[in-house]
């Protein structure tokens, strides 16, 4: 039974009652006569289809959720191209940006810097804790590509963990969504009345390594089976904290490791189609970790920033930047990204700046130039921070392009074929990822099992998908490609040794898929 957290108001503040759900058949007499499931199913889709502004219909599934999460699942997972971009990706942006706004009801657990020293008891206010399986946390400094949007951010850890559900199984009640308050340096968010989170600067950072230690010691004392994705922390957060912690709990960053595997996965499918098309080998590819010595891949890889392509001749840089910082080029700073193009030669643009329209109509026009068929990726989210939109991509590359981008666009016609966008977001990957790395109750999230999450995807395409060009599954066979992903997970764990799930090793893949369909929860 789900539970209801009930708020009640007692002299201004607000409290909150922990309840469970009513029982799901009320007494005689509490429901309207001809109320039918299936119908109501109905009911429910042309409340949904008659909003036309997306943070109303995001309002509305929030609702169903919190109210009949049987059939907000049912419906999601009947509808997953139409309720993926209302419950994640855009929408879920707009719907970071106006929390303060929207917001109803809490869900969740909010912890902040005035909580230092007594996390522990608030983690075990949480009424569910021993059915606790997978947190994802977000202390809200950089939501998709909106900046620091300060305790605004906890429905990012509420869609991720929506998409668990629909499309890894995992049981509504196993989820734990956090938002970290820290502060936020967005003055907008500071000097609105209506901000749900502290009023202060974010806290300089020795200050919030001391509340992450303790936090992370207080999640896996109270939650020992839980596994944690750590979502949307600002990049120097993000790779610091991951290299802290993950040694120690069962841990993963979908940003750095949930995207690069799913970018991984549609890369090996756009560079086959793209070799097939240029007959160059796999090898010849300007981006390639396949295959090669660390060496030999970094050599293929060329990053720039908002001040051009990055060589150690330029100056002083940040840490994690320095491993792809160019030896081979003195010239003077490359600053147009056309002109960096014609320098580099790619087959392969990966678009991260969140600069829209930074893949114009030149750069995409030499990229076509270059390769009979570009890979380019425009991976900034939300959709209108995208470097280019897939219908540009088409048209300037005459309908050769390889195309993935992290936000959803419409399919296009181009000569009189279809051409469809590939996904390229982290959905594909972090559902299965976390269902394998919870089902082999593994100690640690090892490259090695995230690789092998990024490599299950790649393999996931049916000869119908890889017919039609496709670089990612179609979502509605999400179900089945968490499933593909979590054995790979699995096993790629068994090999580390880091799994605690001793019955599956003795399993064969058959067996160990059947276990993760068993377990999977469906909505009734
Ligand atoms: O949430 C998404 O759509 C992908 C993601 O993790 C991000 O952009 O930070
Ligand atoms: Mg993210």
């Amino acid at each position: 039974m789900p539970i209801v957290l009930t708020p009640v108001w007692s002299n201004g503040v607000q409290k909150l009652k922990v309840t469970s759900a009513p029982p799901s058949k009320p007494a005689h007499g509490l429901l309207p006569p001809a109320l039918d499931d299936n119908v109501h199913a109905q009911r429910c889709l042309a409340q949904l289809r008659s909003k036309d502004k997306s943070i109303e219909k995001y309002i509305y599934l929030n609702q169903l959720k919190d109210a009949d999460h049987n059939m907000f699942y049912r419906l999601c997972l009947a509808n997953m191209a139409e309720f993926t971009p209302l419950i994640y990706t855009p929408t879920v942006g707009d719907a970071c940006l106006q929390y303060s706004q929207i917001y109803r009801r809490p869900e969740g657990l909010f912890i902040s810097i005035k909580d230092k020293g007594k996390i522990g008891q608030i983690l075990r206010n949480w009424p569910r804790k021993e059915e606790a399986r997978i947190s994802v946390v977000t202390d809200g400094s950089r939501i998709l590509g909106l900046g620091d949007l300060g305790v605004n951010g906890m429905p990012i850890s509420i869609g991720k963990l929506s998409l668990y559900v629909a499309g890894a199984g995992i049981r509504p009640e196993s989820t734990l969504p956090i938002c970290l308050d820290l502060g936020t340096d967005t003055q907008r968010h500071l000097d609105d009345p209506l901000y749900l989170g502290l009023r202060q600067r974010r806290v300089p950072m020795d200050v919030m390594d001391a509340f992450m230690d303790e936090f992370m010691e207080e999640m896996a004392a109270a939650f020992p089976k839980l596994l944690i994705q750590f979502e949307d922390f600002a990049t120097d957060k993000a790779f610091g904290y991951l290299e802290r912690f993950r040694d120690r709990h069962p841990l993963f960053n979908d940003d750095i490791q949930g995207t690069g595997a799913v970018v991984l996965s549609g890369f090996i499918n756009a560079a086959k189609l793209a070799s097939a098309a240029s007959g160059r080998p796999l090898s010849d590819h300007r981006i390639l970790l396949q295959g090669l010595s660390d060496d030999e891949a970094r050599e293929r890889i060329y990053l720039v920033d908002s001040q051009g392509l990055i060589f150690d001749g330029r100056g002083p840089m940040a840490e994690h930047k320095k491993y792809f910082s160019r030896k081979d080029y003195n010239g003077p700073p490359l600053k147009d990204l056309t002109e960096i193009i014609n320098y580099v030669k790619p087959t392969a643009l990966l678009g991260l700046s969140t600069i829209k329209g930074a893949f114009n109509q030149s750069v995409i026009e030499t990229m076509s130039a270059l390769n009979p068929r570009p890979i380019i990726f425009p991976l900034s989210n939300p959709v209108r921070l995208s470097e280019c939109e897939f219908h540009e991509a088409v048209e300037w590359s005459q309908g050769n392009v390889l195309f993935a981008s992290g936000s959803p666009f419409p399919e296009e016609e181009f000569n009189g074929r279809m051409m469809y966008p590939g996904q390229g977001n982290n959905m594909y990957i972090f559902p299965g990822l976390g269902l394998g790395a919870i089902l082999s109750r593994a100690s640690k999230v090892t490259d090695s099992m995230v690789e092998a999450s990024s490599l299950g995807l790649a393999d996931a395409l049916t000869a119908d998908e890889r017919a039609a060009d496709l670089l990612y599954p179609r979502i509605e066979r999400i179900r089945e490609i968490s499933g593909a992903i979590a054995l790979a997970v699995i096993r790629a764990a068994q090999k580390a040794g880091v799994d605690r799930s001793p019955d599956l090793r003795t399993k064969s893949d058959a067996e160990v898929l059947a276990f993760v369909r068993e377990h999977m929860w469906n909505p009734q």
